[in-house]
């Protein structure tokens, strides 16, 4: 048996995560979440619902036989860290500092009463470059004993999510994920994986994930915005939607075109890393989800404003990625925190000086420029 610890039993915690290890009879999955609620429900009933979106059919799979615990740094759940060989942490970046104290805390049992056993920690988010920064939290103020222990037995590792899961919310039983491409994993790890299906290892993680998060992500996130301007509450309507569907082509067409000049990597193996195949069915995404944090998705180096500077250094076309972005500071969807903060931001500051602290763009750049003017035309629209 081998032990898999899910830290955010959240979409994709369960949706994906529990559900892949649940095929997977090597495996015993904990999940650990810090919101009471999301334990509550897992373990009130015991087992949950994921509807798998694959290539050949929509499988109904009723997941159980897990462990569940809120991250209270109690027996259950620290016993859980301690006898973990991975441990996936699948939790939004804004999350990783508390989650990081929690874990550490807990690495000071581990190194004493289970020094032995290795471990692999695997990093799920959209955000490229947390490994170093996640490292040095780790390690900082760890004493000599701790930190030779660390060194030695435990690895971190960023991977690529090539999903999408959803729910009615983090606390559902009742989940969807569409399953026809892999999790790529930066090896080596210290357990072999090959016995659970949809995880791969990869090399060059970083760039990878560079230009997944550009081409994937970016036109998804144009999706929800423009979905959003145009009172749709799920992608899929949009893209129903031939004119939506006609402006996430160029904005995907323009990525596409500057991640070729960008990155070393030819047209087959773009497609290889990008391209999903089609589901059986078509698996509701929610805009809510998908548009979720407009800072973090509007800010400089991620998928539409990197996007869309890659583009303009390589002097090619960007004007579907620039109305993207202001289409994405328009968003003003009265549940997520961070798009409320935007739209006071808007509000106080005027969209020149949001865009200047949202985008990162200098008062002087052209891109600040347009999205301002696009910001307005269709503000008034
Ligand atoms: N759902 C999806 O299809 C995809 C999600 N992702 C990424 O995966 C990560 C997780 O996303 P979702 O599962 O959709 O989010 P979610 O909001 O559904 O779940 C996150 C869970 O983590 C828990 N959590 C947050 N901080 C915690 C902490 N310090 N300790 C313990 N639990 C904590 C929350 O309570 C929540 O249950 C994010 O980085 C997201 O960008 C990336 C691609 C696809
Ligand atoms: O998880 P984030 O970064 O908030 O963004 C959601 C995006 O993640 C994905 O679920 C997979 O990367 C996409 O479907 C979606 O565009």
């Amino acid at each position: 048996m081998a032990n898999a610890v899910i830290l955010g039993a959240g979409r994709l915690g369960k949706g994906f995560l529990g559900e892949t290890l649940a095929n997977a009879p090597r495996w015993h999955t904990t999940f650990l979440d810090k919101d009471a609620g999301v334990i509550r429900k897992l373990k009130e009933t015991g087992s949950y619902h994921v509807q798998v979106y694959r290539k050949e059919c929509i499988e109904e799979h009723e997941v159980s036989g897990y462990e569940a615990y809120e991250t209270l740094l109690e027996p259950q759940d620290c016993h859980a860290i301690v006898y973990a060989d991975l441990l996936f942490l699948s939790i939004y970046p804004q999350d990783f500092p508390e989650a990081i104290a929690y874990v550490k805390e807990i690495f000071k049992m581990r190194a004493k009463t289970n020094p032995n056993q290795k471990l692999s920690m695997l990093c799920l988010t959209n955000k490229n470059g947390m490994i170093p920064m996640i490292q040095d939290a780790f390690v900082k103020d760890m004493n000599e004993e701790l930190l030779s222990w660390f060194m030695h037995q435990v690895v971190i590792r960023d991977t690529i999510i090539r999903r999408s899961t959803d729910a009615d919310d983090h606390r559902s039983l009742n989940i969807r994920s569409t399953a026809v491409l892999s999790l790529l994993i930066q090896p080596p790890l210290t357990i072999d994986i090959a016995d659970i299906e949809w995880l791969e290892l990869c090399d060059d993680i970083a760039m990878l994930k560079d230009i997944k998060v550009f081409l994937v992500n970016g036109p998804h996130a144009a999706s929800a915005y423009l979905g959003w301007y145009r009172g749709y509450t799920t992608i899929n309507e949009l893209l129903e939607d031939e004119d939506g569907a006609a402006f996430i082509q160029e904005v995907t067409k323009e990525i596409r075109a500057g991640i070729l000049q960008q990155y070393p990597i030819s047209e087959e193996q773009l497609d290889k890393l990008s391209v999903f195949p089609k589901a059986k069915g078509d698996m509701p995404d929610t805009v809510y989800r998908v548009g979720k944090d407009p800072l973090r998705k509007l800010s400089y180096d991620d998928r539409l404003c990197g996007s869309a500077r890659m583009c303009k250094a390589h002097h090619l076309p960007y004007e579907h990625i620039v109305q993207a972005i202001a289409y994405g500071l328009l968003y003003d969807e009265k549940t997520d925190e961070a798009a409320m903060q935007m739209q006071m931001l808007i509000q106080e500051k005027g969209i020149i000086e949001a865009v200047h602290q949202i985008c990162g763009f200098s008062y002087q750049d052209d891109l600040l420029k347009e999205i301002c003017s696009w910001y307005v035309r269709l503000k008034n629209k």
